[in-house]
Parts: structure tokens; sequence; C-alpha cells
């Protein structure tokens, strides 16, 4: 067949697919608008059965039975509906585009065409028209030469099949503009047009055009910890994103978007990055920046961003200092905070004043004199919560005393009568004495007085995180560093603690005491964490993040050659400490050594600037040869 008689047959196939989305997106919008009206009508006549008299406890209780079965109600509608949308979705994002892949196999002498896309295609006799590019049998479009090959199959074992045939397609606006049969894993053409198109302000999704080594990223749903090194623009964060959506496909029942954390490098690139998702029909996952993560747990302070200190270290970074950041950011700082908590002494810990309008309500001395008491035998975070019981119990007795005072009483005596009427109806039973139902009210109101002091028992605010650094940190010996120097850095934290300002290294280690003290701090939710930059962030805080994240996989992306903010050389690098940070868990390495972003001419004038060791590819895509102009 000619290559004309083929594209031609190839469009008639593309017509006939886009026909059936469009047949399809008719009747879901259709049925969109039905689950629409329905959930309107079960929202109003939730509405009436609310209304039904309350006062008989067997009217009540059949009233709760109703509410309840239109809860229910609702909640089915309101899932057909995020249903119906997400199809909508998919289809919207088929319409123009249906495929850009195709493959031929030969499956124990059935043969096959399959075609690829960014979701599955479904016909009413069950047929896929379309594959979704993430279903087991689509990775041979990503991995397979031509010939033998296999595919994971959903149910675990390796199906063996011949690959005859892989076609790539660009499709735009429902026409074939070009087509090319390939025997390579994606072929260079198709990436070769891809990348000459790519010259948006956003990440496009690079899902027609993935290649092997990518595609190991985004596959990879063993690894307790995936850690990717690439050159610039090897497309570590494309992968990512990819992967993302791939991982959502896989566990849509056990996994969503709210349960994936990217830690990125700042908040435009979030904005750069936040269509490829939507793009691939998924939800962008939560983005979250280093500084949000500290400043959201260091209410109140400021915190030093990254490129602060890089700023900072220009002007001065003595040896000491730099031996001292060395230390702050390293593990070793993190077995040391558990090693002296472990040992410490307990009159080490510092604890605040619990405070009320500059009045202390429990003495710091208090607290301290409980925590003596409790049990030293216990691990720490149970002799806190043992602690902040007895806080709370003794907190409930100083209520009992305010509400005797001359304070509260003017306060009930002040009551409007609307607050009044308020406290009775809520508080008051009907049979007491006049002189109960004072003690009531003075009790309520001496109570909510002091509700901002059970919030911050609550919230473990009586323990001072920041003295007891401070005391951690006088402890600490640090060979080649004086002991003037030392107490200098001491004071310099204290001085900022004071201004509420906090070094990043400073904030990190205290969150990490806090939350060993407390037994505190842990998220078990997050499935999937990233971390893109991954040589911007000190072996302290990956070390952090996997305390605070027990149960998530992690995938750490980066490049030690860009590493610009931390203050270590290359054996020291977060690159280097990850067999220690992360001892007992499985770790993949994968290394992206081809740079997709630049023309060949630019890679290789780079790469005469850099060191001989590096390994860069270039990527074969032309373009002018770059001027020195220095
Ligand atoms: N397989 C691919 N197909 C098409 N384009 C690709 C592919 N891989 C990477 N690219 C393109 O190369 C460029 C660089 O990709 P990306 O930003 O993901 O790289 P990176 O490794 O994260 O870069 P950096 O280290 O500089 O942050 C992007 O424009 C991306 O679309």
């Amino acid at each position: 067949m000619t290559q004309n008689n083929e594209k031609q047959q190839e469009q008639q196939r593309v017509d006939f697919v886009i026909d059936e989305v469009n047949t399809q997106l008719k009747d879901t919008k259709e049925q969109l608008d039905i689950a629409f009206k329905e959930r309107r009508k079960v929202e109003s006549s939730y509405g009436d059965t609310a209304k039904v008299n309350t006062i008989e406890v067997d009217d009540q209780m059949e009233t709760n039975a109703a509410i309840q079965q239109q809860k229910q109600l609702v909640a089915l509608t309101v899932e057909s509906e995020s249903i119906l949308e997400n199809k909508e979705n998919s289809l919207n994002l088929l319409k123009n585009t249906p495929y850009f892949g195709r493959i031929d196999i030969d499956e124990d002498g059935e043969k096959e065409s399959l075609y690829i896309g960014t979701s599955s295609l479904i016909d009413d006799d069950g047929e896929f028209l379309v594959y979704d590019w993430r279903a087991p049998i689509s990775s041979l479009y990503y991995n397979g030469t031509l010939g033998k090959a296999s595919y994971q199959t959903p149910t675990g074992h390796l199906a063996d099949v011949e690959l005859l045939k892989k076609r790539q397609f660009k499709i735009e606006n429902g026409l074939i503009t070009k087509m090319f049969d390939t025997n390579e894993t994606v072929g260079d053409e198709m990436l070769q047009d891809v990348l000459n198109e790519n010259s948006d302000t956003h990440l496009k999704n690079i899902v027609a055009s993935v290649q092997h080594q990518q595609n190991k990223i985004i596959r990879d749903t063993s690894s307790d910890v995936l850690v990717v090194q690439g050159v610039a623009g090897s497309g570590k964060t494309s992968a990512i994103l990819q992967r993302i959506a791939y991982l959502l496909y896989h566990s849509r029942s056990e996994i969503n978007a709210d349960q994936i954390i990217l830690f990125s490098p700042n908040h435009l690139f979030s904005h750069y990055i936040s269509e490829v998702l939507p793009s691939l029909g998924e939800k962008n996952m939560r983005q979250v920046t280093l500084a949000d993560f500290l400043m959201r747990r260091h209410e109140g302070f400021r915190i030093e961003s990254l490129f602060d200190r890089f700023e900072r270290d220009q002007n001065k970074f003595p040896e000491a200092a730099q031996t001292i950041r060395q230390f702050k950011e390293s593990l070793a700082l993190y077995e040391a905070l558990q090693d002296y908590l472990k040992r410490t002494p307990s009159d080490t810990l510092a604890f605040n004043d619990l405070t009320l309008n500059g009045e202390v309500v429990i003495s710091q001395d208090e607290i301290l004199k409980i925590y003596q008491k409790t049990p030293q035998k216990l691990v720490l975070s149970e002799r806190f919560r043992q602690t902040k019981n007895q806080l709370i119990a003794l907190l409930k007795k100083r209520v009992v005393s305010h509400a005797e005072s001359r304070d509260v009483e003017e306060q009930v005596e002040n009551l409007s009568d609307a607050d009044f009427h308020y406290y009775h109806e809520n508080f008051v039973n009907h049979d007491e004495t006049i002189d109960e139902e004072r003690d009531i009210l003075n009790y309520q109101l001496a109570k909510e007085d002091y509700q901002p002091l059970y919030d911050a028992i609550y919230n473990d605010l009586f323990i001072d995180n920041y003295q007891t650094y401070l005391q951690f940190l006088k402890q600490v010996n640090l060979p080649n560093v004086s002991k003037d120097t030392f107490e200098e850095m001491i004071r310099s934290v204290d001085q900022d603690i004071e201004n509420h300002f906090l070094r990043v290294d400073d904030a990190i280690a205290i969150l990490y005491l806090r939350d060993l003290l407390t037994g505190s701090g842990q998220n078990f939710a997050i499935k999937h964490l990233f971390v893109d930059e991954m040589q911007d962030y000190s072996p302290l805080f990956m070390a952090y993040i996997r305390h605070c994240f027990p149960k998530a996989k992690l995938t750490l992306l980066g490049d030690y050659k860009q590493n610009i903010f931390s203050s270590y050389d290359t054996e020291n690098s977060t690159y280097d400490q990850i067999p220690n940070i992360f001892q007992n868990e499985s770790k993949t390495y994968i290394e992206l050594n081809t740079s997709y972003r630049c023309s060949k001419q630019i890679t290789e004038f780079a790469k005469e600037l850099l060191d001989k060791n590096d390994h860069i590819d270039s990527f074969s895509r032309q373009g002018p040869n770059p001027k020195r102009t220095f």
C-alpha cells in the first residue's frame, strides 16, 4: 500500500473514532443533565424532610432515618455526577487528538492493531477503540522494539507477543498532520517534532514521546525510594508529572490526588507545570514549597528562603561557619537530636507559662514539676501525653476557681438578654434552682474565658521547643570549631528566635525536636511524595520528610551539578547520603543523561564549559550555533 493510501485509511479511522467520541459526548452531556436535575430534586426534598416535627421521640427517629437516607441519595447522585464529569473531560481530550500511537501485535497467532491515546475509548460492544497510555498493554508502545516483546498483564504475569508495527501520529483538530513508522522505542522523528514546538510558557505533557529511561520512572511501582539523577533539561519534571498520572490511574480506588504531594522549588514553578496533569485528564496534586511547609509549622515566624541564604553565603562564609552549616544540614544532627532527647535530664527541657491576658494561669515551673513526676522509664512522647492530660485536669480546677471570681460574676451580670437566653437555652436544664443556674452560667463563662488555654495545651504550646533547641545546641561539640565561634552561633540563633525569624536548618531541627518530644507531626495518609530539585534540600530535610510521611513512597529528582543552595561538597551531598538516610528501604536509581531542552548546538557549547567528566548527551535537534559575547 502506498504511503498516501495508508494515510487515507488511517484518517478514515480517525474520523470514525471522532464520530464515536462525539456520540458518547452527546450521551454523556444528556446523562449529566439528568444527574444534575436528580441531585437538585433530592437536595430540595432533603430540606422538606428536615422540617418534619421533631418533638415526639418516635417522629424524631423516623426523621433521622429519612435524613440519613436522603444524605446517601445526595452522595450517590454527586458521585454519579462526578463520574460523568470525568468521562466528559476525557472525551473532550480525545475529541481533537483521539490517539498518538498504534501498535500491531501478534499474540498467540492472533493479530491485532491497538491505538493508544490519553484515555480509553470503548464502544457499545465493549471494543477498545483507544487504549489508555497507562494500560498494561500500552507499555509495548514505550518499551518494545519490533520483534519479540512482552508486557505485564493485569494479573501480574508476563505475556509474550510479537511486535509487528509501531506507528506514531500527530493529529491536530481531527486531522493527521504527520505519521511515522518506527522500529525504535519512541522514534526520533516524533521527538524532534514535539521538541521543535516546545515554546510555551507552560510545560506540556510528553505522553506521545516518552523515552525509554523516562518510562522507567513513570512506571515504577515497587521502589520505596526512587532516585532520579538527570542533567538539566532531561525531562525529570516531565517524567514525574506523567508518573503521577500513571499512579492515579493504577490505584484509583486507593489513591487520590490529595494524597500526593510535590515539593516544588517556588510558586512560579507550580504555575509552569499546572497544565500537564489536566491535559492528561487528571487533577493536580498538592504542591508545597519548603518555605510554605516550614512556615505553616512555625506560626508567627519568618523563615529564611533558600535564595536569601544563598545571597548571604556569597558575602561571608568562613570555614568554621561552613563546618557548622554542614553539621546543621546533616544526618548527624538528626541523630544527635534523637540521642540528646534519650539521655537528657528533664530540667533541660523548656516550658512556656500558660498565660491569659498577661496573667500566668499555669507556670513553667508547675509544668516542669508535673513532667518530672511522670515515670522516667516511659518514652518521651508518652511522658508528654501524661503531662498534657494532667495539665487539662489542672486547668479544669483553675476554671472552677475562676468561675467564683468577681470578674466572671460581673460578666454574668452584664450579659445581654440575647446572650442570657442563649446560655440558658443551651446549658441550663429546667429543674435547677436559681443558685444552681447561676453556678452553671458562671462555670460556662469561665470555661470560655480559658478556652485559649485549652487550645494551647492541645496544640502542645506549653513546650518551648525553641529554648529546648538552644539547650541542645549548648551541649554539641564540633571538632574544628572553637567554643567561642559555636557560642556566637548559638547567640545568633537565640537572637533570631527573639525576632521571630528562623534559618531553614534550625527550623527543620526544631520541628523534629518537637515531634520527638510530643509524638506528633506525622501524616500517614500521604501515599506518594515527590521532591523536585533534590540537590537544594539537605540530608536533614530528607530524613525529616521520611519521619513526617512514614507511609509515602518517595520520588527524589535532581541534578547535583545544579546545586547552588546547599553548602555541600559532592561526597556529603544529599544524593550521596541517600543510602544512609533511607537505610532499610528499597531504592532504585535512574540516570537521565540526554538533554532535550536545547538544540544540539547549545548543549554542545555548554558541554565545553563544563567539567570533562560530566556526562551530557545532546539530542540531535538542530539549531543555529550560539555566539560568545564574553
Ligand atoms: N520525552 C520527551 N518528549 C518531548 N519533550 C520532552 C521529553 N522529555 C523532555 N522534554 C522536554 O524537554 C524540556 C525539559 O524538560 P523538563 O523541564 O521536564 O526537564 P528537567 O530535567 O526537569 O529540567 P531541569 O533540571 O532544568 O529542571 C521540556 O520542554 C520538556 O517538554
